[in-house]
Formats: C-alpha cells, sequence, structure tokens
C-alpha cells in the first residue's frame, strides 16, 4: 500500500515565492535570486514529504505562477503576440501570466478563470484552429532531475492532454479543441520519452474533467490518448488522477489503460463501488481518503472501513493512499500556528499534517497501530461533543426565519423609479468595486497595529486621513458612486470572519489564489453570530466628508462560507443561513446610519455550483435564498448592489435574476463583454454594471477601448439601466495607474452620456495615457 501525494503548496510557509516574484517584478532581485529561492522551495518540499514517509512524491508541481501556464509553456502553446518574447522565457512567462507594457508592446495576458470549484485561478491557454505544439520549455524533466540530484525519485505531475485541451478556449471559430489533440500527443510522447529516459517510472496525470459530462466525441479522445501513451510507454505508471467529484462514468474510466486511478473519495465517496466493479486485474487504485480542501482531521474509523471494504475486492499491493486532491488547497502547516486555541487546533490539519495523517493510516492499516487509532477517535469525539460549537440562540433564529425575510419590499420597477428619484445619478453612473490600492504602506501599518507598534486609535486615525483623501479624489475625478476603500480590511472575507462569532483566524495559513496572490481563508468552526456592527464606523466617516452616495460595502453569505474553510458537521446552507442573518443585520444598521447604497459581495456565487449538474438546483436554491435573506431587510429606497467576478453566467441567469440586486457589477471586460450575453438574451431586469476594464493587469485602458466596450453592452441591453466600472476591486493595483485608468473611464461615461460624434473626439483629447 503505497502513500501517494498529489501535489504540494508551492507558495513557501512564509511566503517566500510571493515576495520573491513580486521583488523580481519590481527590479529588485535578479532572475538569479527568483530562481535560487524556487529551487529551496523545491527541496524543502521534497525532503518534508520524504520525512513524511511518502512513496510517491510529486514534482512539477510547483509553479512561479500557474501549472496551467508551466503546461502551455512546455507543449509551445504560446499566443502569436507574444512571438517576440520566445528568447526570453521567464519574461515570456510573466508576461502571459501578467501582460506586457515595454519596448513599445502592449499585450495582454491570457484570461484566468476558476479553477473547478475552488478559490484557486489558472491562466486560460488559447487555441487556434491551425494551433501547432512543440515541446518549448522542459521544465517537468528539469525539476525531476533536480530532484533526483537530492537522491529524491520523484514523480512529475502533468495535466492530461484532454484536460490541457479542455481547460482552454478557441480563439476563432470553425473548430473544437479536442480536434487538436493529434497535433498535442505527439508533444507529450516526447516529454514522457524524455522522463522516461531520465528515470521516471511513475508520472501523475490528471484529469480533472474525467468528473464532467462525458460526450461520446470526449470518450474517444480520452481513449485515443490514454492508448496512445500506453502503447508507447508500456513500462511507465501512468497514474490517471480524477477529483473535486464524482467520475461521470465509472465504467468508461475504470477501464482506461493506466497503471493506477486516483478518485476523489472525500467529495464522492459514493463512486468506490461502480469503479471497483469495473476496474480491470491490472489497475490499481489510489483512494484520495484525506480531504485536500478542508483542514478538518479525518476520523480514521472511517477511512479505516472504506479500504477494507477495498481490500475486500483487491489486494494490498494495488492500493495507494492519497489525500483526495493536491494539497495546494491547505496551507502548510499547522505547528507555525501559536495564537489558535488548543482545543481547536487539535481538530485540525495542514498540508504537512495531512502527509503524517497518511502514514498513521499507513500503519493502523497494515502493522494494526491502535494507539493511533484511539487518539484520532479522541480528537473526534471531543469536537463533535464540544460546546464552543454551538449557539441555541442562532440556531432559534435560523429555524423561525420566513418567507417574508427573503423579499423586498417592492418589485424592481418600483424600486427603481424610487432609488432614481432618492439618489439623482446621471445615465452611465460611475462607480468602483469597493477596495483601492492596498499599498505597501497600508499593509505596514496594519501589520504595525497588530504587532502594537501602533495603538487602534493611531492606525485608524492614519486610515481616516487615507480615507478622507480618497473620498476627495473620486469626487474630482467626477465618478458617481463613492466607496470608502477598504483600507482597513485585509481580506473581504477575512475581515468579517475576524469580527464574527463561530470563526477563528491563522496567522500563517496562506493558500495561493492566483500567481503570488494568496488569502488567509477563516476557520469556520461554530455557530455564527454578529456581536456588534462591523462595517458602519467606516462607511458612515465616509459618508460624513461627501453629499454623494458612498457605498457601503459587505462580503455576502455564499462569498464567506465558499472562501473559508468551513464546518463540516452540518449542511452548508445552514451554515450560509447563519452568515446571512449576520450580514442582514450588518444592512440594516448601515441603512439606519443613512447609507443609500449598499453593495453585498457574492463573487464566488458560480464558484459555489457543484460541478455535477445533478446537485445544482439544491445549490442555486439555497444560495439564492441566503443572499435574499441577507439583502431584504432595507426600505425600497436602498439600492443593494451585488458584486460577481469570473464567472459563467450563463447557466445560471435566472437564479442571479432571482438574487433581485438592484444593481449587479460583473467582470467582462478580458472576455470583450461577450458574457453580458447571457445578461441580453435572459433580458435581464434589473441594473447591470458590465466591468470595462481588467483590474488585474497594470496596463492603463483607453478612453476609446472602453467606450466601444461601452457601445457593445448598450446594443446587448437598455442604456437606462447601464452602470460604468472596472471589473473588480482595485486593491492589486498601484495608484498611478488607478487614477489614470479611472480618469479615462469616467471620461468614457461622459462620452456616452453625450453620444454625438464630435463631443467623443473633444473628450478624447483629455485622456490620460
Ligand atoms: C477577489 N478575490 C478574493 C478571493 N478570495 C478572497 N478571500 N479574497 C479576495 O479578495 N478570491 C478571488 C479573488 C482573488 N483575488 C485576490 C486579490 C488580491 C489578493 C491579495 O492581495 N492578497 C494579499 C494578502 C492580503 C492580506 O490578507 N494581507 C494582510 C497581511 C499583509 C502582509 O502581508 N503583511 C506582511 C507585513 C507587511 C509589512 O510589514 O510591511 C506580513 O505579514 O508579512 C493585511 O493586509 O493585513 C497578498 O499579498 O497576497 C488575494 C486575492
Ligand atoms: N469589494 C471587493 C470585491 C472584490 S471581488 C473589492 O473591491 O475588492
Ligand atoms: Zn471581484
Amino acid at each position: 500500500m503505497l502513500k501517494n501525494n498529489l501535489g504540494y503548496p508551492r507558495i513557501g510557509a512564509k511566503r517566500e515565492l510571493k515576495k520573491a516574484c513580486e521583488h523580481f517584478w519590481a527590479g529588485k532581485i535578479s532572475e538569479k535570486d527568483l530562481l535560487l529561492t524556487a529551487k529551496n522551495l523545491r527541496k524543502l518540499n521534497w525532503l518534508t514529504q520524504q520525512e513524511a514517509g511518502i512513496d510517491l512524491i510529486p514534482s512539477n508541481d510547483f509553479s512561479f505562477y500557474d501549472q496551467v501556464l508551466d503546461m502551455s509553456l512546455m507543449l509551445g502553446a504560446t499566443p502569436e503576440r507574444f512571438a517576440s518574447l520566445a528568447n526570453d522565457p521567464l519574461t515570456l512567462y510573466f508576461a502571459m501570466a501578467r501582460g506586457y507594457q515595454q519596448d513599445g508592446l502592449d499585450l495582454k495576458a491570457l484570461e484566468m478563470t476558476k479553477w473547478f470549484d475552488t478559490n484557486y485561478h489558472y491562466l486560460v491557454p488559447e487555441f487556434t484552429a491551425n494551433q501547432s505544439f512543440e515541446l518549448f520549455s522542459t521544465k517537468a524533466v528539469d525539476e525531476f532531475l533536480e530532484s533526483k540530484a537530492l537522491g529524491i525519485h520523484t514523480k512529475p505531475v502533468l495535466i492530461g492532454p484532454v484536460s490541457y485541451l479542455l481547460l482552454g478556449k478557441e480563439k476563432e471559430e470553425g473548430f473544437h479543441r479536442l480536434d487538436l489533440l493529434d497535433r498535442l500527443l505527439p508533444v507529450y510522447k516526447e516529454l514522457l520519452t524524455r522522463l522516461s529516459e531520465q528515470g521516471a517510472t511513475w508520472v501523475q496525470l490528471d484529469e480533472p474533467y474525467l468528473t464532467a459530462h462525458l460526450d461520446p466525441s470526449t470518450k474517444f479522445a480520452y481513449q485515443k490518448a490514454y492508448k496512445t501513451l500506453r502503447d508507447a510507454f508500456p513500462e511507465l505508471k501512468i497514474l490517471l488522477a480524477s477529483y473535486f467529484a464524482e467520475l461521470d462514468d465509472p465504467e468508461f474510466t475504470a477501464q482506461l489503460p493506466v497503471c493506477a486511478i486516483h478518485l476523489d473519495l472525500v467529495r464522492a465517496p459514493q463512486q468506490l463501488e461502480a469503479v471497483l466493479h469495473h476496474l480491470p486485474k491490472e489497475t490499481s487504485l489510489s483512494l484520495g481518503v484525506i480531504d485536500g480542501r478542508n483542514i478538518w482531521k479525518p476520523d480514521y474509523q472511517k477511512v479505516q472501513a472504506i479500504v477494507n471494504k477495498v481490500l475486500k475486492k483487491i489486494d494490498e499491493q494495488r492500493i495507494l493512499l492519497a489525500p483526495s486532491c493536491s494539497l495546494l488547497h491547505v496551507p502548510y502547516d499547522l505547528d507555525a500556528e501559536e495564537a489558535l486555541s488548543p482545543k481547536l487546533k487539535q481538530w485540525l490539519s495542514f498540508a504537512k499534517q495531512k502527509l503524517h495523517e497518511l502514514n498513521d493510516l499507513h500503519r493502523i492499516l497494515t502493522q494494526n497501530d491502535t494507539t493511533s487509532l484511539q487518539q484520532n477517535q479522541k480528537c473526534i469525539e471531543d469536537r463533535a461533543r464540544s460546546v464552543l460549537i454551538h449557539r441555541s440562540k442562532v440556531k432559534e433564529r435560523v429555524s423561525k426565519l420566513t418567507e417574508k425575510d427573503s423579499q423586498r419590499e417592492s418589485a424592481f420597477d418600483r424600486r427603481q423609479a424610487l432609488q432614481k428619484e432618492a439618489l439623482q445619478l446621471p445615465l452611465f453612473s460611475t462607480t468602483t468595486i469597493g477596495s483601492f490600492p492596498q499599498t505597501p504602506e497600508i499593509r505596514k501599518l496594519r501589520a504595525q497595529f497588530k504587532k502594537q507598534q501602533l495603538s487602534e486609535s493611531q492606525y485608524e486615525e492614519k486610515l481616516q486621513q487615507l480615507t478622507q483623501e480618497l473620498i476627495s479624489w473620486q469626487e474630482e475625478a467626477g465618478l458617481d458612486v463613492l466607496v470608502h476603500g477598504e483600507y482597513e480590511r485585509n481580506d473581504m472575507v477575512e475581515y468579517f470572519g475576524e469580527q464574527l462569532e463561530g470563526f477563528a483566524f491563522t496567522q500563517y495559513g496562506w493558500v495561493q489564489s492566483y500567481g503570488s496572490r494568496c488569502v488567509k481563508p477563516p476557520v469556520l468552526f461554530g455557530d455564527v453570530e454578529r456581536t456588534a456592527p462591523m462595517t458602519v464606523k467606516w462607511s458612515t466617516f465616509a459618508q460624513s466628508l461627501t453629499n454623494k452616495p458612498v457605498k457601503g460595502m459587505l462580503t455576502g453569505p455564499v462569498t464567506i462560507l465558499q472562501w473559508s474553510f468551513v464546518r463540516d458537521d452540518q449542511p452548508r446552507e445552514t451554515t450560509a443561513t447563519q452568515i446571512a442573518l449576520a450580514i442582514r443585520d450588518e444592512v440594516r444598521d448601515l441603512e439606519q446610519a443613512g447609507i443609500r447604497v449598499i453593495q453585498i459581495d457574492e463573487p464566488a456565487f458560480r464558484e459555489g455550483l457543484p460541478l455535477r449538474k445533478e446537485h445544482w438546483r439544491h445549490y442555486l436554491d439555497w444560495a439564492v435564498k441566503v443572499f435574499k435573506v441577507a439583502s431584504s431587510g432595507v426600505e425600497d429606497q436602498t439600492q443593494i448592489h451585488t458584486h460577481m467576478c469570473y464567472s459563467e453566467f450563463n447557466d445560471v441567469m435566472e437564479d442571479i435574476a432571482a438574487m433581485d440586486a438592484d444593481v449587479i457589477t460583473i467582470e467582462t471586460s478580458r472576455s470583450q463583454m461577450e458574457l453580458l450575453d447571457a445578461f441580453s438574451d435572459f433580458h435581464y431586469p434589473n441594473e447591470i454594471g458590465p466591468g470595462v476594464y481588467d483590474i488585474h493587469s497594470p496596463r492603463v485602458p483607453t478612453v476609446e477601448e472602453m467606450v466601444e466596450l461601452l457601445e457593445k453592452a448598450q446594443q446587448k441591453l437598455p442604456a437606462e439601466n447601464l452602470w460604468v466600472n472596472p471589473d473588480c476591486g482595485l486593491k492589486t493595483r498601484k495608484w498611478p495607474e488607478t487614477q489614470q485608468a479611472l480618469t479615462n473611464m469616467v471620461l468614457a461615461a461622459k462620452i456616452m452620456r453625450k453620444a454625438p460624434q464630435e463631443n467623443r473626439q473633444s473628450l478624447q483629447n483629455q485622456e490620460v495615457n
């Protein structure tokens, strides 16, 4: 029974890679220094896994930015616009990730989207009809050799050919990306040849799309790909990894010609039986029994029962024990946490602890280690019985909710009329999504405050000053609905977690979100309660400085749930309802305090959608309901906004409309307003702000391109329902580019208001470049 790990976090336990990348981008360290930091991190990861007794240790799970981008580079799938950077691979790599505005070039980054239902984002490969592939980078081989030099025999991890193609997007009409398989497979063969030549014995090919609906042509692609690879490499042990959901067709997958199949038995234990039934006698099974997506200790007895069931069908040599998916989605090391309560800490495990759990389980299963089993049982029982978790007042309030609590007083038409009268906003009103640059100075102030080097009043005074400057700047820039800037927030979820009962927060529990950006998800361990207002002070302070409306800024219940490590002892919808009640109280308090526009962000609404369609209805029903519970406690005149980013809306339009927010701002600019089609096809009734520029890149958008996007939007939706705003919050941007971009955005809105061609010309002359 081998202990198999699918992937390890790579950002560094103290975010060393993040810091090195950001310093490199800022020109503060050399390429050599960056490469050395990366090498040290890889070494540390391999040694940690070796020490923990893992048999199949992954390599090529490291990435400077994203593993899908790494694959694109290895396979030579570089869009034409980057051709001039081909002789400088690292510059090319970061240009594809972040865009490139230098030396007279203005290259847009690849589109970024969510990695399945996680909070990790990948860079979408771009394909053309005459797409060619070549072995451009040998990263997987290089890292295999690097581990070999340390005396560690690793298992290279690659994204499998079919999922790689499915993760991408056709950039022109007339072909399907799976048509490219015949051109792609020779490059996989070349890569596997190099790996075999260097002594690789196992290779993990991730095919998470095996859990999506498999139509005949997709099945054909999988069969072709894996038969080709098996025929070419009969000796190589290919581990085919699925995760995050159940296989769409267990019989089909079980019979693919590979050495082993990995199953996520945390998310989808029900698939085991069917797979066992169809598994050929020579195929091994990797049992994903440790949760790679959450931080709770597993119940060893339950795992034991699963493995024993498998042992009845196949023998020990064909079983691998594994986490459910790569450990990329959990933090590094619980031992580093000094401030967590010891009680809570004994219920948790992070990546390093999960490795040791594999070891414990291996001993329990193969050597009958009853001590580990009993210790684990004690922890599990202790958590189940703990008084820390339960608040009867909260449970009672949830049970007393009625239909009325999730309905606004009047229908949208009436609310819209009342709000227009109350707010007196122009056509194409301009606003931002909430956050403004979180400068190193602001982060430093907070760090000093947390270390008690600054008193609360000193910290708040400085933030007040910055907020005041921001309000003045927005007024001067001519924005219509202002924001306070979210300077006081470390993160839009963590900030609320820190203020709500039922949450705990970590010191170093960082998880990569995209590129160098990390989040520290709070631990939602118990019943959620708001004991005091959370945002009223900052919103009312900002509102006191201006006559223009300042938007109150809250994170919605689905997003708080989705971006936290959530308790697994009750249904997610129950926990979401508890959060919704806390937000509802905050919304009401903001209204009472004179805030007339309130935004409840739900960027994770679409991400929370289960991967398997049969589970959608249930999720959508409760997700819409909890948003309405959070947002419906206000008067008709109070304008409720929501915001969503990176979402494919087509499938869920009806439910987004059912949320009944007065205004929704969405990400659309990277896809050139394509996403808006869903709203226009559906005749979305409420107001909508399609993002007119991409905030993930420092590139300053021109007035012209934003006008063009707004014109596209105007063709799709009535002008009186349109808002003008960026794609998302501006916290990751620097000040000069933010000012220039927003100044251009306001000009674009003014052009749209004036419309005649002559006015456009004169306004474009004022553009800031
Ligand atoms: C909108 N997005 C979000 C997602 N998930 C969230 N939970 N939050 C989100 O906003 N998912 C989808 C997208 C992903 N986008 C982003 C965008 C930006 C970030 C980001 O900027 N993350 C920051 C970390 C933010 C944070 O919590 N900072 C803390 C700690 C600051 C810090 O680093 N302090 C230093 C000391 C500083 C000094 O002394 O100078 C330290 O501790 O070492 C804070 O502000 O207090 C990032 O830097 O990665 C994430 C997701
Ligand atoms: N209000 C948040 C939303 C991000 S999705 C922000 O502006 O950062
Ligand atoms: Zn956003």
